[in-house]
């Protein structure tokens, strides 16, 4: 290939998380409103070099610093291999070469290696010949990890089953993000493992909201079943939380996924965008924003 491709691969936040049941093989099952931050890292793909099919990775930004890019562990490479073989013929594959941004904190809660891995299918598709099916793409996220197909599209979404069973979500009303992390990363596992053993029915949600206030007054009703778990492994995430519901606008406040990001709504970007001086803590990683898409 010639010249540079680029995808971004956009935090994923669950607005609420029932846990509703478990499945034999130990993994949940969920009921989660996941949407989509503007906040994301970068995939930047380039020609690259070596063998036929070969793709390598470099990984600059942020939170790049010990995210390691070996084949075994960095989920862009795992996305790599794993379309490769359902490609087949590696001899026609360019070799390539990916530059991950990593502006998302790693094993936070948003889906960042999640999103990165979607990002990295959806452009190593733009660039090798392949025509694999849309059922076969989405078996192949569901194999990289619970999270990745609904990152595929990063389309807000109502997600079931443990992750793969994707729905549509409510209508959104536009309204300001704002994301906050304390520096501790969480085991997803860890969190899973410490939770009290109640499960939750899915929740009823309406066709669309209105307005924030709407949304706020209905999420408030929903939970985050992981949240007390996550507290307890992790206490700065009460502090998180404690500093974002009392930040001015605040419309709701709340731990995304395992922890330990938590977000808060705000009804408008610069709603969230003001309250930002009255959060900001010298190690906490803070965005202010909207909705992707
Ligand atoms: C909790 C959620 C909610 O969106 O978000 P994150 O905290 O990761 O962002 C996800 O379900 C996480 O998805 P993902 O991070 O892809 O999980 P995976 O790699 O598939 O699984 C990691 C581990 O989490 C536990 N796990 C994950 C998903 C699930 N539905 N049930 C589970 O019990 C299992 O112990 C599994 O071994
Ligand atoms: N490209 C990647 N970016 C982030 N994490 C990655 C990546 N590749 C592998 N990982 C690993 O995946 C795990 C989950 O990361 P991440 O998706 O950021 O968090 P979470 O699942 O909590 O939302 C981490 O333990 C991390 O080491």
């Amino acid at each position: 290939m010639t010249g540079t491709l680029y995808e971004s691969a956009h935090a994923k936040i669950n607005l609420y998380l029932h846990v509703t049941g478990r499945r034999a093989d130990g993994y949940h099952l969920l009921d989660s409103l996941a949407v989509f931050a503007g906040a994301g890292d970068t995939l930047a793909l380039h020609a690259g070099h070596g063998a036929a099919g070969a793709v390598s990775l470099d990984i600059a930004g942020p939170f790049g610093a010990g995210l390691a890019a070996d084949a075994d562990s960095n989920l862009i490479l795992r996305a790599a291999r794993l379309l490769r073989s359902e490609i087949g013929g590696t001899d026609r594959l360019d070799p390539l070469h990916i530059v991950l941004d990593k502006r998302l904190p790693v094993a936070s809660g948003i889906g960042g290696g999640s999103a990165d891995a979607a990002a990295a299918l959806r452009l190593l598709l733009r660039a090798w010949p392949a025509n694999v099916p849309r059922e076969r793409l989405m078996a192949l996220a569901t194999e990289l990890g619970a999270d990745v197909p609904v990152c595929v599209d990063q389309r807000a979404a109502r997600m079931g089953g443990i992750g793969e069973r994707l729905d549509p979500a409510p209508g959104l009303p536009p309204c300001g993000l704002m994301l906050v992390n304390c520096g501790e990363a969480v085991s997803t596992p860890a969190v899973f493992r410490a939770r009290a053993p109640v499960f939750t029915p899915a929740a009823a949600l309406p066709a669309a909201w209105p307005d924030v206030a709407a949304m706020a007054r209905d999420l408030s009703g929903l939970t985050n079943d992981l949240q007390d778990a996550a507290c307890a492994l992790c206490p700065a995430i009460r502090t998180v939380l404690d500093v974002l519901e009392t930040a001015p606008g605040c419309r709701l406040a709340r731990m995304s996924g395992s922890g330990a990001t938590c977000f808060a709504l705000f009804d408008s970007p610069q709603a969230a965008e003001a309250a930002r001086a009255a959060v900001e803590r010298p190690d906490w990683w803070v965005w202010a924003g909207s909705l992707f898409a």
